[in-house]
């Protein structure tokens, strides 16, 4: 048993009896490494073996099964280096050709007026449908086989599901299971099946019930360990004392002042609570939270300004270029009688320009630095980095902030996010932060008008746009979507530009943006849309992310349906940024019942917050919901939504735990107190 012993969770998957370094890397590619991950590559669905049908009912492309006989015995063909073999059947309804290849030991099996099931892919070769090599079942291992739950995996070109099914099959007979890391009054109190069962039966599961409580287990699993690495980040955070002394603020007065609107109420209680962190004892970890167009940028360069004039640096980080150069433009022009340089750092830049700018930053000749990932590369070196802001974080894993904030001897941090997560999550999933909501929209907006319409009606759209323009105002248009690729995207923008070009008036000034384009003709594009050189902008889902033209009054999206709601919500959150009248005009290409309901709930309200609320009733589990697809947290098995409760209970579980049992925990687990350490906090 010595070899036995050796398999542990970390062990390479090489480890696992059958795999050769072959197996090894493909399985490399699903980012399988160690044994760990081998078991913790669960099935994406599982397959039912479905009763048999009459031969006249195949259809190409399915996976089928029929009961037949044999008709004539099997015959072997050499082609090639391929031994194939293949025999006739005949059930009531007709008869079938089944062929398989390099198996020519079943020429004993499948004999004339033998009768078997046969379970296999349904191929059309040279005009007929055949069955290719197709598993053979008696009729009581058929019944058998009928009531089990097969495990389907992703897999990857080299690997098989049988491939993981063997493997995961050897290492969980290895595994040493005896102890549950949680502890045993946790187990019982929450009814939580045991950690091997649960592993056992979302693998090779028993029934549908038992992969729903092993699913629950491994989903609680995955949230309290979460829960855990919170509160580790947590607590080194709490213990960081406010490095930086703040004498001057009556900048933010005066900056606040000569805003051309008030702020909201909402934005001057998030200010102050920015305000008393940046002036506290321990060093700021705030998120802000609030819909789009609520006026979050405004607080990032009040706190910007702050740091600023008392001649510290402050950082911006931002998920896209685009939105970088507009910050970067705005804020540059806000501060420029503050004295205060901005500069912008992003990843399209010439090594030229970068060297230059790292050299500004070092030398503290400019105060506030904007950018995209570009501000945390190692060859970054701040001076005296007090305040660093990332927006919309969900683009950011915890550890991209965690980089920047070693830049700095101990800077502020700030989060902004538009992302509609209810407060109870929230307050869990960002744990390690204390929030602060803009809950209130600027009160010179009107609520944008929606509509929901089909294809038929996109002539009616073009004539308002072109009145919209015609009153000065500006318009989006969202481009259909197209699966296959950026490229084919790219020419779609492009066809669907010159489409639309010929609706318009030839007046108008029509541009696309998209993917593809280089950076600086995608920034070049936005500069000129923002100064209203372009009034109609095609574009794919790039201007998604907090793109600011006030001006503009019109979103239209095409093929509307195949959005998340929490997407056109962020689409839509780009017009009635001002205070014209906005609109967002939705064409659904199929109006499916569930469809127009989906979209019947963006058409009722305005509200993020309410949409994912909404969304989330309408979603069976196990559908992605719209924000999770934009990356943003990367739980294997758990959903924020759909496992709102199993979220909720086990972050109570694991702040229930004693100093004693966490400390258990991390010593008999060691494998386990590395993962936690390392946690990257999904993407928050
Ligand atoms: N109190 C206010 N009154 C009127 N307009 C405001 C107010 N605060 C901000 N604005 C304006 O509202 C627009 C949207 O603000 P901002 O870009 O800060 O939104 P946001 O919260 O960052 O939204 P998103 O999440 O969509 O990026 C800007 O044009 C801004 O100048």
């Amino acid at each position: 048993m010595g070899e036995l012993t050796t398999l542990n969770m970390s062990s390479p998957v090489i480890k696992i009896k059958g795999i050769g370094e072959k197996t090894e890397k493909d399985l490399n590619k699903l980012g399988i490494f160690t044994v760990s991950d081998m078991i913790q590559h669960y099935p994406r669905t599982y397959d039912m073996h479905e009763p048999p049908i009459p031969i006249t009912e195949l259809v190409e492309g399915n996976i089928a099964t029929i009961e037949a006989s044999v008709l004539n015995a099997a015959v072997t063909k050499q082609v090639r280096n391929l031994k194939i073999i293949s025999c006739r059947v005949k059930d009531y309804s007709g008869v079938l050709t089944l062929s398989w290849f390099n198996m020519p030991f079943l020429k004993n099996k499948l004999r004339m007026g033998y009768h078997f099931i046969f379970r296999g892919k349904v191929v059309r070769k040279n005009g007929v449908l055949v069955i290719e090599q197709p598993a053979i079942y008696t009729r009581e291992e058929y019944i058998k086989k009928m009531n089990v739950l097969q495990p389907v995996y992703a897999l990857t070109s080299g690997i098989t599901n049988n491939t993981i099914t063997k493997a995961v099959k050897t290492a969980m007979g290895l595994l040493d299971f005896s102890k549950d890391y949680l502890p045993r009054r946790i187990v019982k109190e929450y009814e939580l099946m045991a950690l091997k069962g649960a592993l056992q039966e979302i693998h090779f599961p028993k029934d549908k019930e038992n992969v729903a409580k092993a699913r629950q287990r491994l989903a609680f699993d995955e949230f309290f360990q979460f829960t855990l690495a919170l509160q580790a980040l947590k607590e080194k955070k709490n213990v960081l004392t406010n490095q930086f002394r703040f004498s001057k603020g009556e900048e933010c007065s005066t900056f606040i002042e000569k805003l051309p609107y008030e702020l909201t109420k909402a934005q001057k209680r998030v200010w102050q609570e920015i305000l008393t962190d940046l002036t506290g004892v321990k060093t700021m970890n705030r998120l802000v939270q609030g819909d789009v167009g609520s006026g979050k940028t405004i607080l990032a360069a009040l706190a910007l300004l702050f740091v600023g004039v008392n001649g510290y640096q402050g950082s911006l980080m931002v998920p896209t270029e685009v939105l970088a150069v507009q910050h970067y433009e705005s804020i540059r022009e806000m501060f420029l009688e503050y004295g205060l340089t901005v500069i912008l750092l992003v990843g399209s830049m010439t090594q030229a320009v970068k060297r230059k700018t790292y050299e500004k930053i070092k030398n503290h000749e400019v105060d506030i630095i904007i950018g995209t990932h570009a501000l945390i590369q190692e060859k970054v070196e701040y001076d005296n980095l007090a305040l660093a802001i990332t927006d919309e974080q969900h683009r950011f894993g915890v550890r991209q902030r965690e980089a920047l904030f070693n830049k700095g001897i101990q800077p502020h941090v700030l989060v902004m996010s538009a992302t509609p997560i209810p407060r109870t999550l929230a307050i869990i999933l960002y744990g390690d932060l204390d929030i602060s909501v803009v809950d209130e929209l600027p009160a010179n907006r009107l609520p944008i008008k929606n509509c929901v319409v089909d294809t038929g009606y996109r002539e009616t759209a073009y004539r308002f746009i072109a009145g919209q323009v015609a009153e000065g105002r500006q318009a989006y248009v969202i481009c259909p979507m197209v699966d296959e690729s950026e490229t084919i995207e790219a020419e779609n923008v492009l066809e669907y530009t010159e489409k639309l070009k010929d609706a318009l008036p030839g007046s108008i000034a029509v541009e696309y943006l998209h993917g593809k384009m280089k950076p600086k003709e995608k920034n070049d594009i936005m500069e000129r849309f923002a100064k209203g050189e372009i009034q109609v902008l095609v574009s794919t889902t790039v201007v998604e992310v907090g793109v600011n033209v006030p001006n503009a009054t019109v979103m239209m999206v095409e093929n509307a349906e195949r959005f998340g709601l929490a997407q056109l919500h962020q689409l839509r959150g780009r017009v009635g940024r001002g205070k014209y009248q906005s609109y967002c005009i939705l064409v659904s290409g199929s109006m499916g019942k569930d469809t127009k309901k989906r979209l019947e709930i963006l058409n009722q309200s305005n509200d993020g917050f309410y949409i994912a609320g909404e969304d989330l009733k309408l979603r069976g589990p196990g559908d992605m919901f719209g924000i999770r697809q934009s990356g943003d947290m990367e739980f294997r098995i758990g959903d924020i939504y759909n496992d709102a409760k199993v979220l909720m209970l086990a972050n109570e579980a694991a702040k229930s735990l004693t100093d004693k049992e966490i400390s258990t925990i991390y010593e008999e687990n060691p494998v386990l107190a590395q993962k936690i350490n390392n946690y990257d906090i999904g993407t928050l």
